[in-house]
């Protein structure tokens, strides 16, 4: 063998030796990487630096152009919490907290059922049925019709045995109740997109505690969830946001300056979730009262600039149950200025006013699909039309 014969052997070799190590080294990398679904990843320094260097081609004039906020740089921080809780399924909630609605619920369906088992009822007696309906917060509408078909068929039937005088009760207010409507959270990526879902209401109703709950219960379904501190009003709320994702195991996109711009850590918080190829980014937003019209302008805004990155795919409007007539004009103005999808309806644990479920589905025609009960982590559920009424009539 000649010393060219010699070479080429043992470049062959070198150029097998290298090529089995690459293939070690790439299935190795594979075999460790994939993308995880509970452990969400911040973008990494040198792509946020990145981003930051070279002008973004999706970055929105009305971010650069920040009425009046204070410019902000948004950032992701990343959760610490030492032990990431596992929070409770949606599954089942609303038979755990059953019990909180039917406390101060139940009190309306016994005031009825008292009356209608009587038998030989007065025209006094249906006006007690309808002052009861009526101080629930059922609304004019809805209680004049249930009365009515009531009344026809205690009329048609002229029983006042008082278990058939329940499942009368319990279908009307189902039928009120609508267990047809979509009550679905849009909480699934599109395309290439997160879902993006924007909360909002008047000041203290919730929206918040709301958002931190609503992340748990996506965890819970294992979907990898961003969120979105915009309410830069109320000093304490991205530490309350903050505090909520890290329970879990969620990263919150925020500013620490207080006044920071709301669309801008919005629009932030959308393009973090597309980065991470999150399934969904809650955005928390300031409360804000329907009357001022510039800072029901500014929720038009939040929405627009968002919608350069991922469309909105939920806003969801947090009522305070307990706030009655109130209550429903605030839904009333929010439904002007944005799309509402979908209601939460926080506080429902301490009040007997359920009916405001609804009142404000027919004013909005928009679904009741969540409903506070508590204070606790995991006392957000999904809203059950049937579970609800057996927790009225029993
Ligand atoms: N009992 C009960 N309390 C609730 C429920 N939801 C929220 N809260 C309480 O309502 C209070 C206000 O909640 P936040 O989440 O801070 O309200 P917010 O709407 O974000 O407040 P602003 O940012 O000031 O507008 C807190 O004390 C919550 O614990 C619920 O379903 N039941």
């Amino acid at each position: 063998m000649g010393p060219i014969d010699e070479l080429w052997e043992i470049l062959t070799l070198v150029t097998v030796v290298a090529l089995g190590g690459l293939a070690v080294l790439v299935a190795l990398v594979r075999g460790g990487g994939g993308k995880t679904k509970t452990a969400p990843r911040p973008p990494r320094v040198d792509e946020k630096e990145r981003a930051e260097e070279l002008p973004s081609p999706e970055a929105p004039a009305e971010v650069e152009n920040r009425g009046g906020g204070v410019a902000v740089e948004p950032e992701v921080v990343e959760p610490t919490a030492p032990e990431v809780e596992r929070p409770e399924s949606a599954r089942g909630r609303l038979q755990r907290l059953r019990a909180r609605l039917a406390r101060s619920n139940s009190a309306i369906g016994n005031a009825l059922l008292a009356v209608l088992s009587r038998g030989g009822l007065s025209e006094s007696d249906w006006e007690d049925v309808e002052d009861t309906l009526l101080a629930s917060d059922l609304g004019v509408e809805a209680t004049e019709e249930l009365v009515s078909s009531l009344r026809t068929q205690v009329k048609v039937d002229g029983t006042t045995d008082p278990e058939q005088v329940r499942r009368w009760l319990h279908d009307d207010l189902l039928r009120l109740v609508d267990p047809t409507m979509d009550r679905r959270i849009a909480a699934s990526r599109e395309g290439d997109h997160p879902a993006v879902i924007l909360v909002v209401g008047v000041n203290g109703t919730g929206k918040t505690t709301t958002v931190g709950k609503l992340g748990r219960v996506l965890v819970a379904e294992d979907k990898d969830v961003v969120l979105g501190a915009a309410d830069t009003f109320r000093a304490a709320a991205a530490d309350q946001l903050q505090t909520w994702g890290e329970r879990v195991g969620v990263p919150t996109v925020r500013s620490d300056r207080e006044g920071a711009d709301p669309a801008s850590v919005a629009f932030e918080a959308a393009r973090a979730g597309v980065e991470m190829e999150a399934d969904v980014v809650l955005i928390d937003t300031a409360g804000r009262l329907h009357t001022k019209r510039g800072l029901m302008d500014e929720l038009g805004k939040i929405k627009r600039v968002v919608e350069k990155v991922a469309p909105v795919s939920e806003v969801l409007l947090v009522l305070d149950a307990t706030t009655g007539q109130n209550g429903m004009r605030q839904a009333e103005e929010f439904a002007r200025e944005v799309d509402i999808t979908g209601i939460v309806l926080t506080k429902m644990d301490g009040t007997a006013k359920g009916g405001i479920v609804v009142n404000v589905q027919r004013k909005l025609g928009v679904p009741v699909k969540l409903i506070g009960l508590g204070e606790g982590p995991d006392d957000l559920a999904p809203f059950d039309p049937e579970a609800f009424v057996s927790a009225i009539v029993g």
